[in-house]
């Protein structure tokens, strides 16, 4: 763990200049000071993913500034890894940014959910070395070498039944939280999930549109409900998902906030963090959520990053709000509106920090859930009658209600399976009958 660990950092791009701000502030999300940084432009070197002599100038850097660690914003094949290594004084480390992120979300990781999905990312990722290693080791007939490829196979089939192993143990959370999203949604709530790049916003919104809810009263329904949602100027401050029930109007929404996406991650990754996504993936409504007071380019860039992560597998219909608009003027937010109707259209913009256009928010996120339907019920009172409608006045949105010596007329909005529920339990109201 690189508690007060201090990095160099270096990024190499085909062309054009490197832009090291994002794997900086990684580093720093990860416990490192930075201490050095280097860039480069030219074409990939097989061996090196650098030039040779890049590499030389790195190595004297590192040396120069004393630092513990190398992290490198390429990705780099395991050989490449090794030959820089070489290059570097003795006991540092080179760390490339698919470990780097491994590295934040591990000391993050709380819950058992969060660290067996760290695990599986990091047996992921050490798969394909160890088949090479094998592989290597097979093709050495070395006789005196011949423990080490029997070894290595049998590392490899050890990566592959772990693999196996937590895998089923995540399905059967995911399939537990399943459950528990379709429980919800039996007892009235619309499921919003929050998304969008790490830092965007995500948990101060939460934090804004979050009404307090009893935990300890629906502890059964909701174990997930948490007192507070972090928010931190650093990346990836959310790990795990905290919902809250949130306050729109006429709407049960029960709000979750989740781990941020980050660009340039591999299938595996994201793959790993599967059953955390899923609570974007099987909500009513995605709220995806940009800082706006960012360039535009930066906007796009994290936007697409953002639908490309959703794209396979999110249902829900998109929302997109732009955020943190204290921070620009209005004809600058126009213009970025303009730029990036594309990618984002028709948005709401907001601020999170200080409660602006937070009730337009509100409004759109009421017009976009799945339609409600209207019914008028009228019941024969009797013992069970006032049970059923208190259950229509948690279930849905109860309009009108009037009585008279025999019966009660409930006019409410639901979900098109309340309202059949709501039916199918005033059906089972006998009147008393005249004996
Ligand atoms: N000026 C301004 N700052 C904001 C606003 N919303 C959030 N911030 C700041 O932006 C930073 C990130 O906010 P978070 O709410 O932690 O962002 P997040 O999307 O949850 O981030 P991760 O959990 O790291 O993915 C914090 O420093 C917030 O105070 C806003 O509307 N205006
Ligand atoms: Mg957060």
């Amino acid at each position: 763990m690189p508690e007060d660990g201090t990095a160099v950092v270096a990024k190499r791009v085909d062309s054009g200049s490197a832009d090291l701000g994002e794997i900086t502030e990684l580093a720093r999300a990860a416990g490192y000071s930075v201490v050095g940084e280097l860039t480069q432009s030219r074409e990939e070197d097989p061996a090196y993913e650098f030039g040779e002599g890049k590499v030389d100038e790195l190595a004297a850097l590192v040396r120069r500034s004393d630092a513990d660690t190398l992290v490198i914003d390429n990705r780099l094949g395991p050989y490449q890894t090794y030959n820089i290594g070489q290059k570097l004084p003795e006991g540092v480390e080179v760390v490339d940014r698919f470990t780097l992120i491994l590295d934040i979300f591990g000391q993050r990781a709380q819950t058992r959910k969060a660290q067996l999905q760290v695990e599986l990312a990091e047996l992921r990722y050490e798969l394909p070395r160890a088949e090479a290693k094998a592989s290597l080791a097979k093709r050495d007939e070395r006789p005196g070498f011949m423990g080490l490829g029997e070894y290595d196979e049998s590392r490899e089939r050890d990566i592959k039944a772990q693999i196996a192993n937590i895998k089923q143990e995540l399905d059967a959370i995911a399939d537990k939280e399943e459950t528990r999203r379709e429980q919800r949604r039996e007892s009235g709530f619309d499921l919003v999930a929050l998304a969008g790049y790490t830092n965007a916003g995500k948990s101060t919104l939460l934090r804004r549109l979050a009404a307090e809810l009893d935990v300890d009263e629906n502890e059964d329904l909701h174990p997930d409900l948490e007192a507070t949602a972090e928010s931190e100027d650093r990346l990836f401050t959310t790990l795990g998902t905290t919902t809250r029930r949130a306050e729109t109007g006429k709407r049960n929404v029960l709000l979750t906030d989740t781990v941020g996406f980050v660009s340039n991650l591999p299938h595996w990754l994201v793959e790993s963090f599967k059953s955390t996504l899923d609570s974007v993936y099987r909500a009513d409504l995605v709220l995806l959520v940009v800082d706006a007071s960012e360039s535009v380019e930066e906007m796009r860039e994290k936007l697409v990053t953002s639908h490309d992560t959703l794209y396979e597998r999110n249902e829900a219909p998109i929302v997109t709000v732009l955020n943190k608009i204290d921070r620009i003027d209005d004809d600058e937010l126009e213009e970025k509106k303009a730029a990036l109707t594309a990618l984002a259209p028709n948005p709401v913009a907001v601020s999170g920090k200080t409660g602006e256009n937070v009730e337009k928010l509100q409004a759109r996120v009421e017009s976009e859930l799945p339609a409600w339907e209207r019914e008028r019920l009228m019941m024969p009172l009797v013992d069970d009658t006032m049970s059923v409608v208190s259950w229509i006045h948690d279930h849905g949105h109860v309009e009108t209600e009037e009585y008279d010596d025999d019966h009660v007329l409930v006019e409410f909005e639901a979900r098109p399976a309340i309202v059949e529920q709501a039916r199918a339990k005033a059906a089972d109201l006998t009147p008393v009958e005249s004996a």
